[in-house]
């Protein structure tokens, strides 16, 4: 299959570079990109010499559409919205790494991503590929909003527990922590070495994008609405999202059920990965990896659960569940392409 990269020289799009290139059933065909089109890739990225070498180029959408069969937007919000339908419209299959497309309502889209949706219509018919829960929707979908990447973490460590019913759906706090990629390559001052360095650094609080998305998923699991607390801080490290989350229980239940619920629900999931009772995953443990690791504790006095999830942000919570996306709607091996383990130490 002929597949293009919009956005091919970002942070996620790199990654992507990277993981399609060990991909068993793609070629990857063209890389766009808006202000350095012309650049040969290692320009940018000299550690892809001898691997992938290719020019960038400018979007011309006729063109793209008669070269690939599936296109991936890595490109920031806002962007997707006005370009992905002429795509899917001409039979491409999409894969959209940025917002646009996740938000159902576009007054909820407007009112988080500080724009009016150009293309509301079109959020009906695109599916939200968290691959790990909804493997069958995303085979028969055409178009796919990749979720964002705190999102893929708290959602992955709350679904089962939501859907089982083991938790109460008003006491959810979600903490979240990232490294700088999550940010992107473009350059800013709250991503300075300066800045980051010896630091920690809350940011959106109250005001964070995947806040919506998160209680979209959970209120659709639910049945009933779902409203979170959602913190985010940035930490000094380049990759890896940590989400600790915290919750009542609805009854007395044991780390064990916890446990047995999030291993009974990830069955047949190859990449959630679920630790032993008084263990507690790290990032360093996902690191450059598709997986998502799970550990439990309860607390007796309290009935609380915490739950600690964690992620690389662009792999599982990027450009691997994109890659694992394109290969369920293909009808592939889910982790065609995924089967790193994780870079350690
Ligand atoms: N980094 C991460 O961990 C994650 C990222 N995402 C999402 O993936 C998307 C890409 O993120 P990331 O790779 O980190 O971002 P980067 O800032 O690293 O890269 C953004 C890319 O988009 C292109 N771009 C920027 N502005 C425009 C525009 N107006 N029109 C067309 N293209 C444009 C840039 O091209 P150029 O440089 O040529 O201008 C660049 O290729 C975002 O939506 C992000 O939210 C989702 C989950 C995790
Ligand atoms: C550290 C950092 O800034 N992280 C970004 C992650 C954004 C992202 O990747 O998600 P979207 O696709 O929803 O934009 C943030 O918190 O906004």
């Amino acid at each position: 299959m002929r597949v293009g990269i919009i956005g091919a020289n970002g942070y996620s799009g790199i990654e992507l570079i990277r993981l399609l290139h060990e991909h068993p059933h793609v070629t990857l065909n063209l890389i766009v990109s808006h202000s350095t089109s012309g650049t040969p890739i290692t320009e940018l990225y000299p550690h892809l010499q001898a691997i992938y070498e290719e020019q960038l180029e400018t979007l011309d959408t006729d063109k793209m559409a008669s070269q690939v069969d599936l296109v991936f937007f890595a490109t920031p919000a806002r962007v997707s919205k006005d370009w992905l339908p002429a795509f899917a419209e001409k039979g491409i299959q999409c894969i959209d790494l940025s917002g646009d497309f996740r938000l159902k309502d576009p007054d909820v889209y407007q009112q988080w991503y500080k724009a009016e949706h150009t293309n509301p219509a079109y959020l009906q018919e695109v599916t939200y590929g968290l691959a790990d829960v909804y493997p069958e929707k995303v085979r028969r979908a055409h178009v796919i909003a990749n979720p964002g990447c705190y999102a893929t973490a708290a959602l992955l460590g709350l679904i089962p527990l939501v859907e089982k019913k083991l938790i109460s759906p008003e006491s959810i706090i979600i903490d979240g922590k990232s490294g700088t990629s999550g940010a992107g390559r473009k350059p800013s001052l709250t991503t300075l070495f300066g800045e980051v360095n010896e630091n920690v650094k809350a940011y959106k609080l109250g005001k964070h994008q995947h806040i919506p998305e998160m209680e979209q998923v959970l209120t659709e699991v639910s049945e009933e609405p779902i409203q979170v607390t959602f913190s985010t801080h940035l930490i000094p490290m380049t990759r890896g999202i940590m989400c600790t989350i915290y919750a009542d229980l609805q009854e007395a239940y044991s780390a064990k059920d916890v446990i047995h619920t999030f291993e009974s629900y990830y069955d047949s999931s190859p990449f959630v990965r679920v630790r032993p009772e008084g263990t507690w995953p790290s990032t360093k443990e996902v690191y450059g990896s598709n997986y998502c690791d799970l550990g439990v504790t309860v607390d007796e006095r309290t009935g609380k659960v915490t739950i600690v999830c964690v992620i690389d942000n662009v792999v599982k919570g990027a450009s691997g569940q994109a890659v694992q996306n394109m290969n369920l709607l293909n009808g592939w091996d889910v982790d065609a392409g995924l089967r790193h383990s994780p870079v350690y130490p």
